[in-house]
């Protein structure tokens, strides 16, 4: 529980401050355990889960090994050092402009063979470097043996074996660290000649020192890398001769350069790998083998229940009624806030502030400014600590739970049809789910999806459609009133997802996505990661909203006073009443502008004080998820997706919102539907 009091570093923005101390770079496939790691030496926390791509921008920190102080950086996975996703580009510019004391290449043992090729890559790469075999404990129920030292003499490296999770291994890791000096280690991948030809030819014509060696350089730029080119063209190297050799080189094979290239650095690691492990999945006495048997076949059966349809939709459909509808919707939103808002703070705190705070201020419009109406501490604090706060809470405690299961990527698999038809993979579950939680963390994490579509259908249907928890959690605790209700909110937001998502993958251009996502093991969620993990998100949204709500609770009293604030609230009204809400309502759309939950804080408000009927509730809710995304989300969509899309989108969810809520008052009033 010592990484409560780290501070948290899964902010959404790239932090490329240079520090003077020697630099560790912890680098690897995706959910090798790099981030769990970074989190044993660092003061900072990395988010851990057990799917791929959790980690997707680089997060930095401080950390004393053998004494010393050093700077550690916990980068995104990389399946190679030629990316194919944004995230993976994110490591991959980081080597390019790093120069650290050493790189942690972290691996997972049970996999060497697939993840040997990038160690060979970072060897050929010439940077200091040191192989950490982690998830040593999984490697050796499943019999596997790994010889560390002659796989030492075999790479010229430091090798040393780990089990992050129990902290197994890492004394070691610290000590080797403490003593490490660089020692280049030999390149004995052979290319075939032509390949390697090429090589030597690229080198040459590179005149320019790079972080990592020239060869590595040439390697990349042979298979028109974006980054090396763009790297060798700030260097103004001869991007002409280079392109020859390259085109050349292609001729030459008869299949592309990268697949070849792939296969006989492949050779060379299947020949490391059978020289250095062997594995016995029989292994240990015969009782200890005969559990470990059935404990496979046992992962093996509930994996095929979560995946296939007739069993993997039940279980969705109860993971979402437990988790999101009784805990989050009837847990959080019901008894805990209406404790923490009428009671705690209804009741007791916010009139002793009131009281005290107007003994010592006696200026009305100060007053007004800090504990009126719509103060700084009755409206924004309140908001945010008695409202948002557990209700995020819980739905992240529920979330940590899933992510850390491994389930995620199994709901991948099952939904991946589906999402085909929306034009996305079952790739982008991961950030559609996660959007739940917070849709401006899910939007940087569309940065693992493969291709611009796909990353641009996934962002605009987080903006439009899918409701963060805070949000969530008050629409289910106003929902609860009747189930009728609730249902008609989800079918019509389903329904407004899939009709969405279909449109564009018919109007927007690009290729059809492939799927293809590594399935972790089933794992037993550990609880100081689930409460360590929903305690740093809780805390990253707190700071993230907090302000947010009290600059809307300053703008709201600076409107106040210039009297802009009922031009505002009355334009909204307007669209309100088109929808069938009370005027009044336009309020609540304006809080909605700052944050989306900040307007269903409102919504929250307004349903307390009886001022809607049942039909309008719904609506209401309706209209707010669909409504405009909040600025944070918005600010984060410009960076990844460009504002050009990013005000596109906001223009056309903005009226669709209030479109769908228009249809939907007008079929239930219609059909006189009473809720
Ligand atoms: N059994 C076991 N599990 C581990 C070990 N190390 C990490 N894990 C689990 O592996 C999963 C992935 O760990 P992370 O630290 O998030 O992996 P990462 O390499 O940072 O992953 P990305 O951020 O996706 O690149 C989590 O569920 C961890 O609990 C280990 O030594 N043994
Ligand atoms: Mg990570």
């Amino acid at each position: 529980m010592l990484h409560i009091l780290k501070k948290q570093s899964c902010c959404c923005v790239e932090d490329d401050t240079h520090s003077d101390l020697d630099r560790i770079i912890l680098v690897g496939n995706p959910n090798v355990g790099k981030s769990v790691i970074f989190n044993h030496f660092s003061d900072s926390y990395a988010v851990v889960s057990n799917y791929p791509g959790t980690t997707v921008a680089v997060s930095k920190g401080k950390g004393l090994i053998g004494g010393k102080e050093y700077e550690i950086v916990d980068t995104p996975g990389m399946y190679s050092l030629q990316p194919i996703t944004d995230e993976e580009r994110v490591s991959q510019k980081y080597l390019f402009n790093s120069k650290p004391f050493v790189y942690l290449h972290v691996v997972d043992a049970k996999n060497l063979q697939r993840m040997l090729p990038l160690t060979l890559q970072l060897i050929e790469a010439r940077v200091p470097l040191i192989l950490v075999l982690n998830m040593m404990d999984e490697a050796s129920v499943r019999g596997i043996r790994i010889n560390e030292s002659k796989l030492e003499k075999k790479l010229g490296i430091p090798v040393i074996c780990t089990t992050s999770i129990k902290g197994e291994g890492l004394d070691r890791l610290e000590d080797t660290i403490s003593s490490y000096s660089y020692q280049p280690a030999e390149n004995n991948v052979k290319y075939s000649r032509g390949i390697d030809h090429a090589i030597g030819m690229i080198s040459s014509l590179l005149g320019s020192e790079y972080a990592i060696s020239k060869e590595a350089v040439a390697e990349l730029l042979l298979l028109n890398d974006v980054v090396a080119l763009e790297e060798v063209k700030k260097n103004n190297e001869d991007i002409e001769a280079i392109g020859k050799v390259t085109e050349g080189t292609e001729k030459e094979y008869s299949d592309p350069l990268n697949y070849v290239m792939t296969i006989e650095r492949q050779e060379y690691v299947n020949e490391i790998v059978s020289s250095v492990m062997t594995e016995n999945p029989m292994a240990g006495t015969g009782q200890e083998s005969m559990r470990k048997e059935s404990g496979h076949s046992f992962s093996e059966r509930i994996d095929k229940l979560l995946i296939q349809p007739l069993t993997g939709i039940p279980i969705l459909l109860l993971v979402l009624y437990f988790g999101l509808y009784k805990f989050v919707g009837g847990f959080a939103a019901g008894t805990v806030v209406d404790y923490l808002e009428s009671t705690l703070f209804g009741e007791h705190i916010n009139p002793w502030v009131i009281e005290t705070f107007n003994s010592f201020v006696p200026y009305p419009v100060v007053q007004d400014l800090f504990v009126g109406e719509y103060g700084i501490f009755t409206q924004a604090v309140t908001y945010a600590i008695a409202l948002i706060m557990p209700l995020v809470g819980a739905f992240f405690i529920v979330f940590s739970i899933i992510e850390d299961t491994g389930y995620l990527p199994r709901l991948a698999m099952l939904i991946d049809r589906a999402f085909k038809k929306m034009g996305m993979s079952g790739r982008a579950v991961i950030p559609m789910v996660l959007g739940f939680g917070c849709a401006t963390m899910a939007t940087m994490v569309t940065r693992t999806l493969e291709t611009k579509r796909e990353k641009v259908i996934a962002s605009m249907l987080l903006a439009l459609a899918i409701p963060c928890s805070a949000q969530l959690g008050v629409i289910l605790g106003i929902l609860s009133f009747s189930s009728k209700a609730l249902a008609i909110w989800a079918v019509v937001i389903g329904f407004e997802l899939m009709l969405i998502g279909y449109l564009s993958s018919l109007v927007i251009p690009g290729e059809k996505p492939s799927f293809f996502i590594e399935m972790p093991p089933l794992r037993l969620p550990k609880l100081s990661n689930v409460l360590v993990k929903t305690y740093s998100r809780m805390q990253w949204y707190f700071f993230e909203v907090l302000p947010l709500f009290v600059i809307a609770s300053v703008l709201i009293w600076i409107g106040r006073l210039t009297g802009l604030f009922d031009i505002a609230v009355r334009i909204m009204g307007y669209p309100s009443q088109w929808i069938g809400l009370p005027a009044e309502a336009g309020l609540m759309f304006f809080y909605g502008f700052f944050r989306r939950d900040f307007g269903a804080a409102g919504l929250f408000d307004m349903y307390n004080a009886g001022m809607l009927t049942g039909v309008n509730i719904v609506v209401a809710s309706i209209t707010l998820t669909l409504f405009m995304p909040c600025i944070a989300q918005f600010l984060v969509t410009v960076k990844e997706r460009g504002i050009k899309t990013a005000v596109a989108m906001a223009t056309f969810i903005f009226p669709s919102a209030f479109a769908v809520g228009f249809i939907v008052n007008y079929l239930l009033t219609t059909f006189g539907v009473v809720l």
